[in-house]
Parts: structure tokens; C-alpha cells; sequence
């Protein structure tokens, strides 16, 4: 029976049954394609190293950290249409904190057995799961299937804007398959009724002792703690001898080198990964430097985002925007990506999904695009700040985070 039919029999015995034999929910669109490709871009521009292998994440309070806060804007209105839905359904209004709110993608060789998502004393005050789809199975990745393991529906092949809601308990054990190709992305939020485990009180609290008011557009230039988050290692390998940084591995697979103009005696990953940086492709380098491989990698993955929508400027005067790659930098190119990929193979098979395509339509857009593009990515991070500053006054007052109204 296909998967639609099934999904649709389960909800109509679920609207019958007794509200306590509510335990699990599938919502079919309930993110447009304009929230999913906007989510994707913030995880591709910001996410670690994640909590298993070959799985990567951007948490809300990782934003914040990385003073990339206004990047937790779009997450806002998404995260209370959740938690309502959640209340509304399980029957709990007014009860629930969201616990935790994060981004979430596997790669190749990512998977998940049986489980619940209490199945730890530390994970005990979890209630209900959301995941959030914001990518498709047969589409952007392969395996991956989502499976409980009694009732229906039996299996979820994930479907950009889709969502699953289920009780955190032994109600709902499930499984994912392992990944066999591509990214699989979603949105996973955990809700609670503790409030010591309230996540809004965590980001308010950081937000209160973060820069917020620095002076725009500066401000917006993202500042990661520390290189350890980037790097991913098959091993335990403090010394960043195997593996790679994520964040180049990322513009690799869009085509794209790195060259440090600045003092060579900062020459090793660790000092290079918050230096000033300059874009690379075929043998053109970008005139225009980035603060940190973080924000070059914004801008890169704000043109794949945004590139086709904003006004197309002419690509005849590409010749302003970038320069012949001398021998002498040649060489430094190949040098720097030593420092940043102790092996590439490994780069490319965890991120060169339908890499040659998205290369070749990068090519297409040229060097003045990524200019313009880079001035388009400063206005749009401006803008969440604002926004997020002009709400921050009243988020602390009621010490919870929603969508404040205009006019409030
Ligand atoms: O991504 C999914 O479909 C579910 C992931 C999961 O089970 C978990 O993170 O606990
Ligand atoms: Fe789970």
C-alpha cells in the first residue's frame, strides 16, 4: 500500500482514539520550500561536527556562540508553529519547552538503530520529537529510510517540508537506515514540561552576554569558538593529522580553493582558520578578501542559495572582480589545502553530493556575482540583526523567544 494511504488511515483512527493514545503525527507540507532552502543554507554555512559519525549539526545556541545569532531568526516562527502543533495534538497546551532546537544532516555511512529519544537517564526530560524533512529521499540523498518498529505507519521516506511528531518513549522505538548517498538534512526538536531544561532561558542567557549591539554590518561576521568544532577526524585526532576541515570540504565540493595573503608564519590550521581569506577557482582568485573561511563559506553558499534570484550583473566585467592565479600563489593554494584536508577522498565522498552540476552552474555565475552577492548576504545578516535586536527587548521581559509582532 503506498506510504500516503497508509499515513492517511493511521490519522483518521488517531482522530478517534482517546487522547492518550495520541503518540505520533505526520504533517505533509507543513514547511514551505522556501523555510527548507533557507535552513539548509544556514546548516551548509554553519554546522560542526556532530554528536555521531558522519552526522553534522548547527544548534541554536552554536549560532549564538559563533556571533552568527541573527541566524536564529528564521528558526523562530518554525519553532512555535511546532511547539503549538505539539500541545494541540498531544494535549498539552501551555505545558511544553522546546529543549532543544537544531539542524541536523547525515552523510554517508550515517545511521541509527532501534531506540527512543529518552533512552538515557540525562535524556529523560524529553517528551515529544519533531523532525522536520527539509530534503528528499531519491532526491538529495539515498538510504535513510525512517522506520518505527510496531503500529503505522511502519516506514517514512522523508519528503522536503514534511514532518514527524511522536512521544520521546518506548511508544515510538525507531530506526533510521544507514545514508548511502548525499545529504540527508532535517530539523529535529525535542520538547519538554521541565523547565530547567528550557532552551530559551540557555539562548537568553547567551544572547545577554554576547556582542548584539556591536556596530552593524560588522557585526554580522561570523567568529567561531574554536577550529575543533570544523574538523572531522574518522579518529581521535587532536592534532589535525587525518581528516578535514568541514567548512573547506564544503567549498571543495562547489568548486572552490582558499589562499591566506597575509603574514606565512601563520601557516598552520588552527591560526589560518580565523584568518583572512581569499576565494580560488580554476585559476582565478577573487580579489575581495573574507574575514574567516566562515564567512567566505556564507557568501558561497548564499549565492548557491539566492545566486539565480538577485539581478544578474554583467559577467563581462568578471576581469574587476578577480586575477590571474600567479605560480607563486599556485603554490600556496596547494599548500593551504594541505593544512585543511588530510585527505580529500574522504572530503569528497561525506560532501561532493551532485557536485559536478553545482559546480557548473557556480562557474555560470561568475565573479561579479559573487561580489554582488557578497554585498547581498551582508544586507540580508543586517537585516536579521536588526530584527533580532528589535525582538530581544521583548524576549528578555517575558523570558521566552517568539515571533514579536510589528508594532509591539
Ligand atoms: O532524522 C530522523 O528521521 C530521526 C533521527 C533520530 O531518530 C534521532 O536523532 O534520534
Ligand atoms: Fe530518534
Amino acid at each position: 500500500m503506498p506510504l500516503k494511504r497508509e499515513t492517511e488511515n493511521w490519522m483518521k483512527m488517531g482522530d478517534e482514539a482517546e487522547i492518550n493514545q495520541r503518540w505520533r503525527l505526520i504533517l505533509e507540507n507543513f514547511l514551505t520550500l522556501e523555510e527548507c532552502r533557507e535552513l539548509e543554507f544556514i546548516h551548509k554555512s554553519c554546522c560542526t561536527v556532530g554528536y555521531r559519525p558522519y552526522v553534522f549539526s548547527t544548534t541554536l545556541l552554536h549560532l549564538v556562540v559563533s556571533n552568527s545569532a541573527q541566524l536564529i531568526m528564521p528558526f523562530v516562527s518554525i519553532r512555535e508553529r511546532l511547539k503549538e502543533k505539539a500541545e494541540e495534538f498531544f494535549g498539552c497546551e501551555y505545558e511544553l519547552f522546546v529543549e532543544f532546537t537544531g539542524l541536523i544532516s547525515w552523510t554517508r555511512g550515517a545511521r541509527i538503530g532501534w531506540h527512543s529519544d529518552d533512552n538515557r537517564p540525562y535524556l529523560k526530560q524529553r517528551e515529544f520529537t519533531a523532525v522536520c524533512y527539509l530534503n528528499s529521499y531519491g532526491v538529495d540523498f539515498e538510504g535513510g529510510l525512517f522506520h518505527f518498529q510496531d503500529g503505522e505507519p511502519k516506514t517514512i521516506s522523508p519528503l522536503c517540508g514534511d514532518c514527524v511528531m511522536y512521544t520521546a518513549d518506548s511508544l515510538n522505538v525507531h530506526s533510521v537506515d544507514e545514508v548511502t548517498s548525499g545529504e540527508r538534512l532535517t530539523l529535529t526538536l525535542w520538547f519538554t514540561r521541565d523547565s530547567s531544561h528550557d532552551e530559551d532561558a540557555k539562548l537568553l542567557s547567551l544572547l545577554s552576554q554576547s556582542h548584539l549591539h556591536d556596530r552593524l554590518p560588522d557585526s554580522c561576521l561570523p567568529q567561531p569558538p574554536s577550529c575543533n568544532m570544523y574538523w572531522f577526524s574518522p579518529k581521535d585526532d587532536p592534532n589535525f593529522k587525518f581528516g578535514f576541515d568541514i567548512c573547506w570540504a564544503r567549498l571543495h565540493a562547489l568548486g572552490y580553493g582558499i589562499y591566506f595573503p597575509q603574514d606565512h608564519s601563520l601557516s598552520e590550521y588552527p591560526d589560518l582558520f580565523s584568518q583572512d581569506v581569499q576565494l580560488v577557482r580554476g585559476n582565478k582568485i577573487f580579489s575581495q578578501k573574507f574575514d574567516s573561511i566562515l564567512h567566505a563559506l556564507q557568501v558561497v553558499q548564499f549565492l548557491y542559495w539566492k545566486g539565480k534570484e538577485l539581478d544578474s550583473t554583467d559577467s563581462k566585467e568578471d576581469s574587476s572582480y578577480a586575477e590571474g592565479l600567479s605560480p607563486k600563489r599556485n603554490v600556496g593554494v596547494d599548500f593551504f589545502k594541505s593544512e585543511f584536508s588530510k585527505d580529500d577522498a574522504l572530503a569528497e565522498s561525506v560532501f561532493l553530493y551532485a557536485s559536478s552540476d553545482v559546480k557548473e552552474k557556480q562557474h555560470r555565475l561568475g565573479w561579479a556575482k559573487l561580489a554582488a552577492v557578497a554585498e547581498a548576504w551582508e544586507d540580508y545578516a543586517s537585516n536579521l540583526r536588526r530584527e533580532l535586536l528589535r525582538s530581544f527587548a521583548h524576549w528578555r521581559t517575558s523570558q521566552s523567544i517568539y515571533s514579536v509582532p510589528y508594532g509591539s
